[in-house]
């Protein structure tokens, strides 16, 4: 098959994680008998330095025109002081809208292989961690207005979360259905006690829960939500949340399954074009000195076999020689047991494809 793939090298770590994963993706094409077509589309700091703004029209319309976009990740502190209305991170709000895409689903899963670098109790890891965050992405607080002002001689913010009807009912209905597929239990996160927009989501929630009788259905506040993923995250199959929530409950889940460099992600909407992306940042703090973990990148492109290019076993295939580079030993800087030695991101890349 010949495929378009949007590639966003983005900053920090970025190029270094994204060139990993296009080798992956060589070596896919290659045993498979594929064709993937890279079509480079400049956004986040790097675009701000070469054309003035975070999401040029043509990085947008080039990830429109393929079947799938792959993203490393954007910003770092060189941008932190310019204008807040372009910085990078606004770029990446403006393509996630601009794709349409409001379903983030975060897998958060303990690989066997990473047992030790888990940093909660024996007894609660034999539980098992296998969830999926299902988080809203174009909607809430990172969507509404946002406002400074002047008032009685001190300055005042404000943003406003916001969520429509369509808009939460969407994200249940990917919710239910990812539940369907999998252990068919559903924890909405809302903080019901205090915001309307939580009371909305919960009384949606109810009203599609009797469209999915065969999924237990649970709410659950949003600071309690924290707390449990720690105590025993066991008890999560699916968590469906909004925009804020699950971003910062992504970042808490891949504590708990080794480290924020292996978690994927992928962003749909309603047809099969998606965006790909680990879930965390630039990592300006080891940016240049290949120390990154390339393997969330990978899986995300992984993430992109499957739901975007229509290729679950080349999907499985970058699964499987992810889990082989971890089974000989293989550790970046992150992930590394006491008296070992880190191998660095090219090597753990160039390790992975080899597998393939
Ligand atoms: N999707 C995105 O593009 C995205 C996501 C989150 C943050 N950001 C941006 O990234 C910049 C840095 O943000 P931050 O420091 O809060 O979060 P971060 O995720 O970049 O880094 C947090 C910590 O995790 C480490 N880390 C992250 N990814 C790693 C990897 N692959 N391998 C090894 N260690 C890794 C970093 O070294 C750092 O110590 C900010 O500008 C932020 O807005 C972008
Ligand atoms: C950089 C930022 C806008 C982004 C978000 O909050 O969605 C990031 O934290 C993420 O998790 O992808
Ligand atoms: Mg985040």
């Amino acid at each position: 098959m010949e495929k378009k793939i949007a590639v966003i090298r983005g900053d920090g770590i970025g190029p270094e994680i994204m060139t990993q994963a296009l080798a992956v993706l060589d070596a896919v094409a290659e045993k498979f008998g594929h064709t993937f077509r890279y079509a480079e589309a400049p956004m986040g700091g790097n675009a701000i330095d070469a054309f003035g703004v975070p999401l040029p029209d043509a990085s947008l319309q080039t990830c429109l025109e393929s079947d799938a976009a792959l993203l490393s990740a954007v910003g770092g502190p060189k941008w932190d002081t310019i204008d807040p209305a372009i910085r990078p991170e606004k770029g990446l709000l403006a393509l996630r809208s601009g794709m349409g895409l409001y379903a983030n689903l975060r897998p958060a899963q303990l690989i066997p292989q990473l047992r030790r670098a888990c940093p909660l109790r024996p007894d609660i890891v034999d539980r098992g961690i296998d969830f999926m965050v299902v988080r809203e992405l174009i909607g809430g607080a990172y969507f509404g207005e946002h406002k400074t002002w002047e008032e009685n001689g001190e300055t005042a913010a404000s943003d406003l979360m916001i969520y429509r009807e369509h808009e939460i009912r969407r994200i249940l209905r990917v919710g239910f259905e990812t539940a369907m597929k999998r252990g068919r239990r559903m924890c909405s996160v809302d903080k019901a006690n205090v915001l309307d927009s939580s009371k909305l989501w919960r009384r949606l929630v109810n009203e599609m829960a009797a469209e999915y009788p065969e999924v237990e259905l649970r709410h659950m506040y949003v600071d309690n939500c924290a707390m449990q993923l720690v105590r025993d995250p066991s008890q999560f199959d699916v968590i469906v949340t909004e925009n804020l929530f699950g971003d910062i409950l992504s970042d808490e889940a891949s504590q708990i399954t080794g480290s924020i460099g292996m978690l994927p992600s992928a962003s749909l909407g309603d047809g099969t074009r998606g965006l790909y992306e680990p879930i965390h940042g630039s990592a300006p703090d080891i940016a240049g000195q290949d120390k990154a973990n390339p393997i969330g990148m990978i899986l995300a492109a992984a993430m992109m076999l499957r739901y975007s290019l229509d290729m679950p076993a080349e999907a499985d295939a970058v699964e499987a020689a992810v889990n082989t580079a971890l089974e000989s030993g293989l550790r970046t800087g992150d992930i590394l047991e006491p008296g070992k030695t880190a191998v660095g991101c090219a090597g753990m890349g160039q390790a992975i494809a080899a597998n393939l």
